[in-house]
This record gives C-alpha cells, structure tokens and sequence, in this order.
C-alpha cells in the first residue's frame, strides 16, 4: 500500500458554488491512465486541449480543457492533471465523481485498476505535498493560505512577497550565518589543543553579536508581518457613558472599512474589524464597568464578560469623560478600573488613556496626544481622532513600511525566532564567561539552529504540519 502521501488525490479546486469556470484537479503517480476515458485522448504536457470532459458511457459531460503536468512539473510536484469545465455545483461533482470512477474500472488492456487509490483530497493535501516535494517551503505554503484570506490589500501584497520567497530567504541568510558559527566551534571542538584561541582568532564574539542585530532586523520585520496578518484584539474599556461605543463608531465609520459587526452572544460586547494604514485591527467595545449599588443580574454578566475580553486583549482603550474630570465620585471609580486593569493586564500589553468629549468640557486640553498622560480627543466631533489612531499603530509596533518591503508571517514565526534569539542570547552569555565551556555554546546555537529550521520546515514535527494544512480549505 501506498503511504497516505503519495496516494493520488481529487478535488474541486474552486470555490463552493457558482462560478464562470470551475476546476477538478487531480495529483499523483500515474495519472496518464486517466487521460483518455476522461478525455478521449492523450493530453500533451504543459498544453491546454480543449474538448469534450467524458462521462462513463463516453458521453460529454462538459467541454472544457484539459491540462497535463507531468511530474516533477507542476505545483504538487507529482503529475498533476486539471479539468477546467463550467463552474457549476453539479457539473463538477459529476466530474469529480467520473474521475473516481475512471480509477476504480479496469483498464482492458491490463484488467487491473487504472488508478488504484484515488481518493478525496484533505483540506490543504495539495499544498501539503507541493511541501513535502520541495516545491514549497513551510514559510511559502504558509503564505498560499495566508494570500487566499488575506482580508486587505497590504494583507495581501505581502503574503504575495513571502509566497515569493522574501521570508525564507531572510531566514535561509540568517541560517546560512549561523551555520558557519556552528562549523566554528564544532572545528574548535575537534582540534581541542588550539582551543579558546581559535574561536578568539575568528572573532567568534563579533559574528556573534552581528548574528543577533541581524535576528532582532527579523524579527521586527516579522512581527510586522504577523501583525498584517492577524490583526490585533483592541478592546475599548471604560465606566457607562464615557462615550465608549461612539469612539468605536467614530474609528469605524470613518474608515469605511467595517467587515462585520459581531454581536455578542448578548449585547455586551460588540466587535468590529476595521484598518488603519492597512493594518487590521479588531476593536472591541465591552459594557460599562462598575460595582456596588444599582447593578442588576444581566449588566453583571455584561461586566464579567468585559473583563474576559480585556484579559484576551493586546491593548486597551480605557476611556474617561472629559465632563466628569472634577467628579470625585468618578474619579475614585476610575482609580479602581485603572488597579484592576494593572492587575488582570500583563506588563506588555498597553493602556492608553483615552480622555473622551473635548467638545462638551469647557476646560479640556487640546484634543491630541499627550504622551504619558493620554490621548485627548471628541468622537462625536472626530476632534483628535488621527491622534488616537497614530498612537494605536506606535503602541501595536507598527513601523509604517510600505507594504512593499513587508512579507507576511505568523505568530509562530515570531515564536520560533523568539527562541533563535534566547538560544543565541545563552551563547553570548556562555562566550562571554571568564571561562566558556565550548559545549554549552556549541549545544545553544545547535538548538537556536534547529528553532530556525521549524519556520521554513527544514526541522519540525509532524503535528505541526498537521496543524498547519488542516486550515487550509479543500482542493488547496
Ligand atoms: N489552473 C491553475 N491555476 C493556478 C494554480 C493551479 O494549480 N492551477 N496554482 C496553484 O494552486 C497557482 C499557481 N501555482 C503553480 C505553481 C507551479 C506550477 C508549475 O507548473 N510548476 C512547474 C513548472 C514551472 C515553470 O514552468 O517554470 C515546476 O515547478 O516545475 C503551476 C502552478 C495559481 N493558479
């Protein structure tokens, strides 16, 4: 039997529904056998043959074209054949079905399966073996799914650039680095008479420290990538009435760029995708927080639910009412929000302090940023606005490249140079000590070499691919 991944696979290859032209495709060893029941021919590599797309008993089910990869000549790597007919539902589920069938017949010739083993593709499977074939590397076949959801333009153009390759290279160039600093100390390792003074000659040290400024340029990059990609949970948080839901209107609305409104399962959360600059931000608004007196059952759930959300958050809003500045009452209900807030908040994830109706307090400051002390703004008159939104791109490390020079990433892109940088960051200290033990240091780069290797796949773990390709949809 035939290990799952080399097994031929089928699929519709676009999306559910109608559409002007829809396409089965096929990948595997032995493909050839299908060309002429499908077909009535056989197809030459790397053409497009228009014709008749043929039924069991010979009839057409469709004209449409033909097209034949041959391996190693296609996007999976094995052969590859397409049928791109009409986009209907039901013509491409008989198509699909007619490629099965096709397999299962016996060919006259031989008397045997055409092409035993066809079988429904699993989500991604196709990307998957493009991966497994080295057509891809895990950073690319990443980045295919990443360009398919890509929800803006800078989105997309990036995942585009790391589909190209702009991501990997970094990380190939970073590793190519870190490669011959291993080969450095492993050659010391051997030759143990010349010893520390060898690694002293080379500068060791020096490509080091190199090593790890050009790790943290990757880094950066990278989180800006993941940022393009994944957006960051914002969540507006504040007492009733300081004008919470009319900030998240006026950030909204004036960008034009609501996906979906999501309700909460009751009404006390509602979330909307908006951008700044391109960036995708998911800003939350949650219900008015306070205690004591006057607090019924449903607006404690409410409450409840809004501190969940600030917990999950990646920077918070906390919204006041200009009006009620000299309100003592108010303020001491502030303070308390604000000690929770640092207690429930880990110490990376920021507060912005966003002082809310200038147009309605007499002796408000200039709507605007004031640095430490927040910002100043009107949402109902927008007053300030661009103020708040430069300082929620700062304060989520957006740097404000264009999306030319960026590759999209993912989180565990981040991660996996995070622990690059820790491992190298124990190779300094080691290199560092009065009298370094050349194993420890050779045993760190080793494991930030293999941390590296997870981001492109060179070094990984089944699950992970798992994980990664059963996001993908089907016929991907
Ligand atoms: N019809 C169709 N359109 C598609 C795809 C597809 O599979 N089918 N793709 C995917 O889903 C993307 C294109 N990806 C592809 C990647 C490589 C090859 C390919 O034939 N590669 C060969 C030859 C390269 C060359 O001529 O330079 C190779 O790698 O050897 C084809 C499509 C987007 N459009």
């Amino acid at each position: 039997m035939l290990p799952r991944h080399h097994e031929p696979i089928v699929a519709i290859a676009t999306a559910p529904g109608r559409g002007a032209v829809g396409i089965v495709r096929l990948s595997g060893q032995g493909l050839a056998a299908l060309h002429e029941p499908l077909t009535g021919r056989a197809l030459q590599p790397r053409h497009a043959h228009y014709g008749p797309l043929r039924g069991a008993d010979g009839a057409a089910l469709d004209h449409g074209l033909a097209l034949w990869f041959p391996a190693p000549h296609s996007y999976t790597g094995e052969d590859v054949l397409e049928l791109h007919a009409h986009g209907g539902p039901v013509v491409l589920q008989l198509l699909l079905q007619r490629c099965l069938q096709a397999a299962a017949e016996p060919d006259p010739r031989t008397g045997r399966a055409r092409l035993a083993g066809l079988r429904l593709a699993q989500p991604g499977e196709f990307t998957e073996r493009a991966f497994l074939n080295g057509k891809l590397d895990l950073a690319q076949a990443e980045a295919v799914a990443d360009l398919i959801d890509a929800s803006t333009e800078a989105a997309a153009r990036s995942a585009a650039r790391s589909l190209g390759g702009a991501f990997s290279q970094a990380v190939q160039a970073l590793r190519d680095d870190l490669v011959h600093l291993r080969m450095l100390v492993e050659a010391t390792l051997d030759f143990p008479e010349e010893d520390i003074d060898f690694i002293h000659q080379a500068d060791a040290a020096g490509q080091l420290t190199a090593l790890l400024r050009r790790v943290d340029e990757v880094l950066a990059r990278t989180r800006q990538g993941a940022l393009l990609r994944e957006g960051m949970h914002v969540v507006i948080a504040g007492q009733p009435n300081a004008g919470k839901s009319s900030l998240l209107n006026a950030l909204a609305g004036a960008e034009l760029a609501i996906v979906t409104p999501i309700a909460g399962t009751t009404r006390d959360v509602v979330q909307q995708a908006i951008q700044i600059e391109g960036v995708p931000l998911h800003v939350i608004d949650t219900a008015g927080l306070r205690e004591g007196e006057g607090v019924d059952e449903v607006e404690r759930i409410g409450i409840a639910r809004a501190w969940q959300r600030i917990e999950g958050a990646d920077a918070v809003l906390f919204v006041h009412d200009l009006t009620r500045r000299h309100d003592a009452a108010y303020q001491t209900a502030d303070a308390a929000i604000a000690a929770r807030l640092q207690k429930v908040l880990a110490a990376n994830v920021p507060v912005i302090d966003v002082w809310n109706k200038a147009d309605a307090a007499p002796d408000a400051p200039a709507c605007g940023d004031h640095g430490d002390h927040g910002v100043v703004l009107s949402a109902s008159t927008g007053a300030g606005l661009d103020a708040l939104r430069q300082r929620l791109l700062r304060t989520v490390g957006w740097q404000g490249q264009t999306a030319e020079g960026l590759y999209s990433a993912r989180q565990r892109h981040v991660q996996a140079l995070q622990r690059v940088r820790a491992h190298l960051l124990a190779a300094q200290a080691e290199l560092d000590s009065p009298a370094p033990a050349l194993e420890l240091l050779a045993e760190e780069l080793r494991l930030a070499h293999d941390a590296l290797g997870t981001i492109t796949g060179a070094f990984g773990a089944d699950d992970l691919l798992g994980e990664i390709f059963s996001r993908f949809c089907i016929g991907k």
